[in-house]
């Protein structure tokens, strides 16, 4: 695991939408574009393309200062030296990923919509708490659905805030306003016909609240 000390988890967080043949690139477009994270996403079960792909992400990352997360699986997490691993409700515990990668790794956690999960998984130790859905989801249509509310009541908390699904440039501000630390985007990023512009748009929301 990287012992690299990355800056405060503010900004854009890439989340790739493959399996697709150039994740590599629309990967270093975001970056590019001023993603300041990124989450190797791919729900297949192809092994072996997985850790060509999270070992090349990892590299792209490394270069630029970026954290890598992997999505669901702690080994593959591991076996690359990611800075962490995103937990979902079906995945492992936050202190199983945090024995597996070490006390520095960023282990991130879903709770959808609810404070009580957030509540409960910050006192477990996670590093950052994500929320949504917070607009319909061409990626995950039947995600449940989250409010600004919750950011709100998420806060003195006092861990990085994430939300997620349906953001778009057009939409977010709200979400910021909110307390929302980082915008997790799939769709609107990779499916972007310029990513590197829409990371840009992204990115600039943060700018024009002071970060
Ligand atoms: C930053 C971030 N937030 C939420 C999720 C969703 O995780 P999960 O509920 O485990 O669903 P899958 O992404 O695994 O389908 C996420 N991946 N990243
Ligand atoms: C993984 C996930 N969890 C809740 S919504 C979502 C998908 C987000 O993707 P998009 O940005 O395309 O809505
Ligand atoms: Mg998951």
């Amino acid at each position: 695991m990287t012992q690299t000390p990355f800056p405060p988890l503010r900004g854009l967080y890439a989340i790739t939408d493959g399996p697709r043949a150039d994740v590599v690139e629309a990967s270093a477009a975001a970056l590019a574009g001023g993603a300041r994270l990124l989450q190797y996403r791919d729900k297949t079960h192809d092994a072996a393309r997985r850790a060509d792909e999270a070992r090349a992400l990892q590299a792209l990352c490394a270069a630029h200062g970026v954290p890598l997360i992997v999505n669901d699986d702690v080994e593959l997490a591991a076996a690359v030296g990611a800075a962490g691993v995103h937990l979902g409700e079906d995945d492992l515990a936050v202190h199983a990923a945090r024995a597996r990668l070490g006390a520095h790794a960023i282990v991130g956690v879903s709770c959808y919509d609810s404070i009580e999960r957030a509540r409960r998984l910050a006192a477990a130790g996670a590093d950052y708490l994500a929320f949504g859905a917070f607009f319909p989801s061409p990626t995950k249509p039947q995600a449940r659905r989250a409010t600004t509310g919750l950011l709100r009541a998420a806060k003195p908390l006092g861990l990085p805030l994430v939300a997620i699904g349906g953001i778009t440039p057009d939409n977010a501000a709200p979400l910021v306003d909110a307390g929302a630390d980082c915008l997790a985007v799939i769709s609107a990023l990779f499916g972007a016909a310029d990513v590197c512009a829409s990371a840009q748009r992204f990115a600039a929301l943060f700018e024009a609240s002071g970060s």
